[in-house]
């Protein structure tokens, strides 16, 4: 497996996409590293994926021979907070509007990450073996970062809101709550801007839908996310990537203005990280030639010299409280088997 930095990355993916060649494309959450596979290429002992139906294994699920246990060790309350008071801190200078905070916790599994992989239900899954460079790790993630079709429409599915479906009129709850709402405005408004800089038209086309995800442990979560658009000049195969590390990172797993709130995220998660993101809220995405799917790494395990790791996090503002935000990270660490 090759890695490579930004420039090279993006004449990579500019190249095949003009060749209209599909191929594979993996970053990480700083751009930093990318592996841009041909499909041709890929080793399937190193790396397998499968995104809305497409990719280098068999559609069909395995089917699930045990009870998959799930322990979670969460960072300690302490720990999280004095992340928590830095980036709300921040917040209320005027640094930032939104900002999103992550952090690893560990965790123990009755199966191996492939196992995960091959049994899991999600929108964008992906399982890499590792290497010296990169550890391994899986992905099962709901949340779309761009569609590009062959007509060249361009459409991003920023997520933002999350809630225990178990929860009595939970839908009604997340959808009338004025500090999700605010959130949600804010996160579609700064995917608009991404989008206007590659993009023309930019519209949104829907407002807050809600997908339902399943869990391990039988009780579902539901997510809620907009669909915003552009059109693309017809030749956006030839730019693809400088396309997509235009947008990078995603509006959803950063924040509000992006660069600041960037550079809150690398302080605070100093104090919920023993490493630091890695690929995990970077983006995976497959062009098959005339369309591209992408999605954001987010619902992510990986396996470490010190056991394995789920990274999780969510969006704060001016208005989160502290307790829930630590709830809704600690919330969103499951796997989609059931
Ligand atoms: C960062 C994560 O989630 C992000 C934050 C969300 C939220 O605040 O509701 C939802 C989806 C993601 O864009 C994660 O799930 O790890």
């Amino acid at each position: 497996m090759k890695y490579l930095n930004q420039e090279k990355a993006i004449s990579t993916i500019n190249l095949l996409g003009r060749e209209k060649k599909a191929f594979l494309f993996l970053s990480d959450f700083k751009g930093h590293n990318s592996i841009v596979e041909p499909l041709d290429y890929i080793d399937s002992q190193q790396i397998k994926f499968l995104m809305n139906g497409k990719g280098n294994i068999s559609t069909v699920l395995k089917s699930v021979d045990r009870k998959i246990y799930l322990t979670k060790k969460p960072i300690d309350f302490s720990d999280y907070a004095i992340a928590f008071r830095y980036v709300q801190h921040n917040i209320l200078q005027g640094n930032s509007f939104l900002t999103n905070l992550t952090c690893e916790t560990d965790i123990e599994l009755n199966v191996s990450l492939l196992e995960i992989f091959e049994q899991s239900e999600a929108k964008y899954k992906i399982w890499i073996k590792g290497d010296t460079f990169s550890k391994e790790f899986v992905c099962f993630s709901p949340e779309i970062f761009v569609k590009i079709d062959s007509k060249g429409k361009i459409s991003s599915f920023p997520m933002k809101g999350t809630i225990d479906a178990e929860i009595d009129n939970a839908e009604k709850i997340l959808l009338n709550d004025a500090k999700e709402f605010y959130e949600h405005t804010t996160i579609v408004d700064l995917i608009r801007n991404d989008l206007s800089k590659v993009a023309s038209k930019v519209w949104v086309e829907k407002f807050r839908y809600l997908d339902r995800i399943k869990k391990e442990d039988g009780k579902d979560l539901l997510q809620v996310s907009s669909q915003v658009s552009g059109l693309l000049a017809d030749d956006w195969r030839n730019n693809l990537g400088k396309i997509i590390f235009e947008m990078l990172p995603a509006g959803s797993i950063s924040g509000a203005p992006k660069n600041k709130t960037l550079e809150i995220i690398a302080e605070a998660e100093k104090s919920t990280y023993n490493s630091e993101r890695g690929f995990y809220t970077g983006i995976c995405g497959f062009f098959d030639g005339e369309t591209f799917d992408s999605g954001v790494m987010i619902r992510f395990i990986e396996k470490t010299k010190n056991g394995l790791v789920f990274k999780s996090g969510g969006g704060i503002t001016a208005k989160s409280i502290c307790t829930k935000e630590y709830q809704e990270m600690i919330q969103k660490i499951y796997v989609p088997v059931i």
